[in-house]
């Protein structure tokens, strides 16, 4: 956990509260947080979701590691200790959108548990839906779908700590969601992600 330096600094609240968002978007904020290999599919599904959701009028936003690397983590490389970093912005920037009303959809492959763990507690505490969607497949299904050929630098010495290779993924251990990549097809998982988001009544607001 990273040590706040800044004192004297205090939450300001507005008066539009967060149930009025809500109303405002019919439906309620909260972070998909998608975890798996590289390669296991997140941002495709993410993105056949985001597709879904908007046909039925229900915004959702994509946070994606690649994305957010170029970005305001550009900052960030690859140790242990940058991807925990890495992670707990994220998990921060996850938290206002679902504050906002927005249902992020955060794509990182997020392999340590305790970092995950963190993220879920600091929307939980504060009363957020935390929805953990395990993005499954071997390390050799992945390595053989190997969309942007970094296995392959990988294995040829090109990068170094590359997850699942010379870097560890440690898997979820009680997922909401658990998507077996090379056993669904993309439309399964989309309607699963749905179907459980009807379940958490998220997709509508009373
Ligand atoms: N060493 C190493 N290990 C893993 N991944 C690497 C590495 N170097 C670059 N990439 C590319 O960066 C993407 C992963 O970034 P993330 O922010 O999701 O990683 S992490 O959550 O901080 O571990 C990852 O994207 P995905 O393939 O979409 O998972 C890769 O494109
Ligand atoms: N059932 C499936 N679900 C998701 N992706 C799949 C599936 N079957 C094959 N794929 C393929 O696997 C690759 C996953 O790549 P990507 O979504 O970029 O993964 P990640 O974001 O986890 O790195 C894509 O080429 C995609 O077409």
């Amino acid at each position: 956990m990273t040590q706040q330096i800044a004192t004297n600094v205090h939450w300001h609240h507005g008066e539009v509260t967060r149930e009025d968002r809500n109303r405002l978007m019919g439906q309620k904020g909260a972070t998909l947080w998608f975890t798996g290999l590289s390669g296991s599919g997140k941002s495709t599904v993410s993105v056949a979701l985001e597709n879904t959701l908007f046909e039925h009028g229900k915004l959702a936003y994509r946070l994606d590691g690649d994305n957010i690397r170029l970005g305001i983590n550009k900052n960030l490389g690859f140790s242990a200790e940058d991807r925990t970093e890495n992670i707990r912005r994220i998990g921060e920037v996850a938290k206002l959108f679902a504050d906002s009303g927005i249902i992020s959809l955060s794509s990182f492959i997020s392999p340590y548990r305790a970092d995950r763990d963190q993220v879920r507690k600091l929307h939980e505490d504060a009363g957020f839906d935390f929805i953990e969607v395990f993005v499954d497949c071997s390390l050799a299904e992945a390595e053989k779908r190997d969309p942007k050929g970094l296995y392959k630098k990988a294995r040829a010495g090109e990068i170094k700590n590359f997850t699942g290779i010379d870097d560890p993924y440690e898997a979820p251990e009680n997922p909401e969601i658990h998507l077996r990549t090379a056993e669904m097809t993309l439309e399964q998982e989309v309607d699963t992600i749905i179907e459980f988001l009807k379940t958490r009544k998220l997709l509508a607001v009373d």
